[in-house]
């Protein structure tokens, strides 16, 4: 099995971090998907990673979809389970995750915006008002816990780390960690576990024009 990844990419970050939580090798195969030599269109319509690309069959893309694929064909108890048990917790981990990827995509937003000629002061401020709603959103679930569904690492976890980490990364000019200690508690020691120490996101150096 092959995953094309990039460095910085949280949505790809979720799946490196499915795939050993699960044990589940696999091929990296690390792009600037932004770039022309990006193999992306081969497999994805929509030209993005993370693609995941199973030894037979089809490729699969979009992370959230890749999860639920590896969650069902890599089931519990031959393989850790991600998603939580009951229905609504089940529920509320993907509503963790489409926070989590939402800010992950207002993050996207404003890197590029910042690329024009003239950035748009309204469009970045709805974009940081997507960051800023998610993280207060994420302080309120985590609280003062150490995972947010039934005390192991969840499909709830995965995202809301993911992009944490990317924030650290990419928005180092977003105080998140004074203003909500609580996650940078959650996140510092999610990223104690080997999943996560083997899939630290780095900039990447993007050389094409984008915007
Ligand atoms: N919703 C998608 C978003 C994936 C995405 O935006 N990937 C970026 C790379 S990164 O932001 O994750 O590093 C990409 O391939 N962008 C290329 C493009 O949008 O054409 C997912 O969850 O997989």
């Amino acid at each position: 099995m092959k995953l094309i990844s990039a460095t910085p990419s949280p949505y790809a970050r979720k799946v490196r971090i499915t795939l050993a939580e699960k044990g589940i090798a696999f091929d990296l195969q690390t792009e600037i998907p932004w770039d022309s030599t990006t193999k992306t269109p081969e497999f994805n319509p929509l030209e993005k990673l993370p693609v995941l690309i199973p030894d037979k069959g089809k490729p699969v893309y979009e992370s959230h979809f890749i999860l639920e694929w590896l969650e069902a064909k890599y089931p519990a108890p031959q393989y850790y389970g991600i998603h939580p048990r009951t229905q609504d917790d089940l529920l509320f981990a993907k509503q963790v995750e489409v926070v989590s990827d939402g800010m992950c995509d207002a993050c996207v937003m404003l890197f590029f915006e910042k690329q024009r000629e003239n950035p748009s002061k309204e469009w970045n401020a709805r974009q940081m008002r997507k960051v800023e709603g998610g993280l207060k959103a994420l302080s309120e679930w985590v609280g003062e816990k150490e995972f947010l569904i039934e005390d192991r690492l969840t499909l709830a976890d995965i995202a809301a780390g993911s992009v944490l980490g990317y924030m650290s990364v990419r928005f180092k000019m977003i105080p998140w960690r004074e203003q909500y200690p609580n996650l940078a508690t959650y996140v510092d020691r999610l990223e104690e576990r080997d999943s996560f120490k083997n899939t630290k996101p780095s900039p990447q150096n993007i050389t094409d024009k984008i915007v």
